[in-house]
């Protein structure tokens, strides 16, 4: 594996890392990361590590959102600057009350190749990496919970935490070129941005500690084998264009259903049961009576094959 490290980034690193070996953070680290932040914590020093842009489009009609990670020079590497916009954006699709949908992208040749690193070795401080853990543990938390079906496109590499941020969506789709690689450990770290917990519970106990400990590469054939990813794109086609035609089994139904099944299964997986059947029991009143209903009544709809 190309596991980057460039002379630049080695000579900014070898001094620190040199510092921290005496120390040992991994208590405080290890106790409070778990911990979501308070929903106005933004840290704004995370503003200061720039570049990119985290992209936003809406489409009311269709409720089919694009989001893209544009950081292209660097294949996409996720800056403290785009770590903010995700929050933000995270924040305004909660209230988009025309969504049904919603596709996860990078810019070129890349998913997304992790943290910035050259923000990362600028930020070895125990107290940063805890804040930046927890930033984007919320922020995927929350997208990975928007009522809204979401879709990774992965064409090209997700590594690190853009191996995590794949996992904060309901499906992965990826084309041949893609990969994924969970190389936390190799870095002498381990998941910190909730993925370690996705994986966990999309490929169960042995397949997630497999591929956590051994960061090796996921191509797609495997992913769909073992759960991780539901189709590759064919090649050759257009990967936006694929995943929204792929999407529209699941989205072409009225908002107002889309988004309540999507709140069941949210509940249904993260809620204790008694809470979990409530909220499926309030979705439910919902939608029923209401005009998807009444028009599948009225056409005496039946299911055959
Ligand atoms: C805190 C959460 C945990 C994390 O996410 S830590 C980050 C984990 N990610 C990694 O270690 C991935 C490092 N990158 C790589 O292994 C390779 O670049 C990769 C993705 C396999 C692609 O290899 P190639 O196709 O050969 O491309 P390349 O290496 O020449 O890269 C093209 C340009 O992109 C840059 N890049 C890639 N990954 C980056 C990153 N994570 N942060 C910052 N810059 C990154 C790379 O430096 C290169 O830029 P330049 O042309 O040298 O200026």
């Amino acid at each position: 594996m190309a596991l980057f490290c460039s002379s630049v980034i080695k000579r900014a690193l070898v001094p620190k890392l040199t510092r921290k070996l005496g120390e040992c953070h991994l208590h405080t680290c290890a106790s409070t990361c778990a911990a979501a932040p308070p929903d106005n914590v933004r840290y704004s020093w995370l503003s200061a590590a720039g570049g990119g842009a985290v992209d936003l489009t809406k489409d009311d009609a269709s409720g089919l959102a694009v989001l893209t990670l544009n950081n292209p020079e660097r294949l996409n590497a996720v800056t403290g600057h785009m770590m903010l916009q995700l929050g933000d954006i995270v924040n305004d699709l909660k209230e988009w009350k025309n969504g049904k949908a919603l596709i996860v992208r990078g810019k070129g040749r890349s998913f997304c190749p992790g943290a910035d690193l050259n923000m990362v070795y600028n930020m070895l401080d125990s107290k940063q990496g805890r804040e930046m853990c927890s930033f984007m543990h919320r922020t995927l938390t929350e997208l990975h919970r928007l009522p809204l079906i979401s879709v990774a496109a992965i064409d090209g590499p997700a590594i690190g935490g853009g191996a995590e941020l794949c996992t904060a969506t309901d499906f992965r789709v990826m084309t041949e070129r893609a990969d994924i690689k969970f190389v936390q450990a190799l870095l002498g770290i381990v998941p910190g941005w909730g993925g370690g917990t996705r994986l966990t519970r999309l490929v169960g106990r042995t397949r997630a500690l497999d591929l956590l400990s051994s960061g090796r590469t996921i191509r797609p054939e495997e992913a769909v084998e073992i759960g991780l990813a539901s189709w590759i794109i064919p090649t050759g086609r257009d990967v936006v264009e694929a995943t929204t035609e792929w999407l529209q089994r699941y989205t072409r139904g009225r908002t107002e259903v889309v988004r309540a099944v999507k709140n069941v299964v949210v509940a249904g997986t993260e809620l204790p049961v008694e809470e979990a059947l409530a909220k499926e029991a309030e979705q439910f009143v919902n939608v029923w009576g209401g005009p998807a209903h009444v028009e599948a009544i009225l056409k005496s709809m039946k299911h055959k094959k």
